[in-house]
């Protein structure tokens, strides 16, 4: 063997990876550090981290993983707040290893330090990193990442690229923007957006165009067309009393004004990184809803104002049976608001940690509809970035709707910015290379491996283990594994994006090809024809009893911004 093919093929990808995790490290210090610096407390709602309660799944999950991993995947527990307990039982549940109702303590939110964290409850050290919005987590070594690195509150995301680029314009947009047309919409996003698309330039770009069989032509979109040509357009012109509060939406109906004092907030379902999520009923039309409040005050401090005007405005523009439907938004002084209609079942991470597995039939329901939704997510140039059980609702007629477009972006060809779930990363992503939709295809990968297994193939309690176990892409197989299911995950979870399925010249066709989904009639997917393996327990469309509950005096109002800050989120 000679010397320099030594260096090229053993130690070069060694020394590329241990750099890659080094400038990780780095960067998650620089940000504990900062997070250090700016608060107390956890969020701006003052809501302590959610706890559940499955032990019984954990302890199955234990015993049928191996001694090593399973001390990985249990990380200590830690107890939860008085009354947020878990009322989700399993017993409509048709799963593989599922048996009934559990109980026990499992640690929803689990921060990079996880035991400083677990004894302060402070989101100094649950928010540590590129923004970690541990939230959402429950097994999770933490929850989703998405860097932030800069001090100006637009920019969120993290590219080498930028930091070479002189910089753009970070002032707060002025009044002369209008408040709600998408032009201006679009022109701020590409103005502030620093989840940067660029056009591809390193070496891997020719293959990758090749396998995709597009030019970079084909790949131009123009967000704006597309959203002023929604029917949820806000009509400012035709109703100039219209105040930030309010608004008037061409609705099926015809146009409806729109008012906060519309929606009767009835209990917490949900808690995010920013603020929270309420069951609300529609007074006009006694619809139940779901309201996502996010404190613009904590969206401004970690940066992540770009990622939620991009959350709202690509809702705006989709409408898909297996993805959430946002039906209005507006602010005041203090808050965003999305009002989404109410899906009342519940998550599936819920009933997958409640089962332990799913049935190779059950898992293949459901990734059947997130592929369908996928296919059009990335029909629209949209990549969803954010795909894991915590964020698939499963409504009252047992289909999924696909929550939390909080990293969804509209993309021209690649993105840069380090955002996701840890376990559910796509290689691309950690190692900065600049990504595409050929992320959500990887982490429908991790999801199947979830659902068959009760965990997910890359696992550690801190995240710089988990970017090691995904760089290196070795997989451990439960023996008993379906083997079909086994080979789409294993072609979905290719390092190498080109040779992803999902990701090459047949786009989403050759995963619909794929064995696994064999026995399907894709119409019937989309349709909703098929049966769902679980029926939610509840007894009516607003019934709260399949999520967590939150002690709602917890709950402080945000802070309002000041005039200057309130223009980031002009065109909201
Ligand atoms: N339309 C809905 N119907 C019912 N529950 C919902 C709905 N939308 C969100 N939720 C609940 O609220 C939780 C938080 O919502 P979401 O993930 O959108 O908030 P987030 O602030 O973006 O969270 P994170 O910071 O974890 O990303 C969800 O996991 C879910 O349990």
């Amino acid at each position: 063997m000679d010397f320099s093919y030594i260096i090229k093929c053993i130690v070069f990808p060694y020394v590329a990876n241990a750099c890659i995790l080094l400038k990780l490290s780095l960067r998650l210090w620089h940000s504990c550090w900062q997070q250090e610096k700016s608060t107390t407390g956890n969020r701006a709602t003052g809501t302590p981290p959610r706890t559940r309660t499955i032990a019984e799944a954990q302890a199955r999950i234990a015993r049928e993983m191996s001694t090593a991993t399973c001390a990985r995947f249990c990380t200590p527990l830690t107890s939860g707040p008085a009354g947020s307990t878990s009322k989700l039982t399993a017993g409509s549940v048709t799963t593989g290893s599922g048996s009934g109702n559990m109980t026990s303590s499992y640690k929803k939110k689990i921060p990079s330090n996880s035991t400083a964290a677990a004894a302060t409850n402070d989101s100094s050290t649950t928010e540590a990193t590129f923004t970690f919005k541990l939230g959402r987590s429950n097994a999770r070594s933490s929850s989703n990442v998405a860097s932030s690195e800069s001090s100006d509150p637009l920019e969120s995301d993290y590219s080498e690229e930028e930091e070479e680029e002189p910089e753009k314009d970070q002032e707060p947009v002025t009044n002369s923007r209008s408040s709600s047309t998408a032009t201006t919409t679009s022109s701020s996003a590409a103005g502030h957006d620093h989840d940067v698309d660029e056009e591809e330039d390193d070496d891997d770009d020719d293959d990758e165009e090749e396998a995709n069989g597009r030019d970079g032509d084909d790949v131009t979109h123009d967000s704006s067309e597309s959203i002023e040509d929604d029917g949820n357009e806000t009509d400012d012109e035709e109703d100039d009393d219209d105040s930030e509060e309010s608004s008037s939406v061409q609705t099926a109906k015809g146009v409806r004004k729109y008012h906060l004092d519309d929606y009767q907030i009835i209990k917490t379902v949900g808690t995010g990184t920013f603020g929270r999520v309420c069951l609300c009923r529609d007074r006009i039309s006694e619809k139940y809803c779901a309201m996502k409040i996010l404190a613009m005050t904590e969206v401004i401090r970690l940066k992540q104002i770009e990622h939620v005007k991009n959350e709202r405005n690509i809702l705006r523009e989709i409408r898909h049976p297996f993805v959430i439907s946002l039906e209005w938004s507006t602010k005041d002084e203090s808050n965003l608001y999305m009002i989404f209609d109410y899906v009342c079942g519940g998550e599936l991470f819920t009933y997958l940690r409640n089962a332990g597995k799913f049935t190779s039939q059950t898992s293949n329901f459901y990734a059947a509809e997130i592929v369908s939704a996928l296919e059009y997510l990335h029909s629209l140039q949209v990549v969803y970035r954010d795909l894991k059980p915590e964020n698939l609702l499963i409504n009252r007629d047992g289909h999924l709707k696909i929550t939390d477009f909080g990293f969804a972006k509209k993309l021209r060809d690649r993105t840069w910015t380090l955002c996701g779930t840890p376990e559910y990363i796509a290689p691309e992503i950690i190692q900065s290379k600049g990504h595409n939709k050929a992320v959500d295809w990887w982490a429908l990968g991790v999801l199947i491996y979830e659902m068959l297994v009760g965990y997910p193939p890359f696992y550690d309690e801190q995240p710089f283990g988990i970017y090691e176990k995904i760089l290196s892409g070795k997989i451990e197989w439960e023996r008993h594994m379906d083997p079909i299911a086994k080979d789409l995950i294993k072609k979905l979870l290719v390092n190498d994006r080109t040779k992803r399925l999902g990701n090459m010249k047949n786009g989403a066709d050759d995963v619909k090809r794929h064995r696994w989904f064999k026995h399907l009639n894709w119409n019937d997917v989309y349709n909703k024809k098929l049966k769902p393996p679980i029926l939610p327990d509840v007894h009516h469309d607003g019934d709260t009893k399949n999520f967590d509950d939150y002690p709602e005096k917890d709950w402080k109002p945000a802070k309002a911004v000041d005039q200057r800050d309130l223009q980031y989120f002009n065109d909201f």
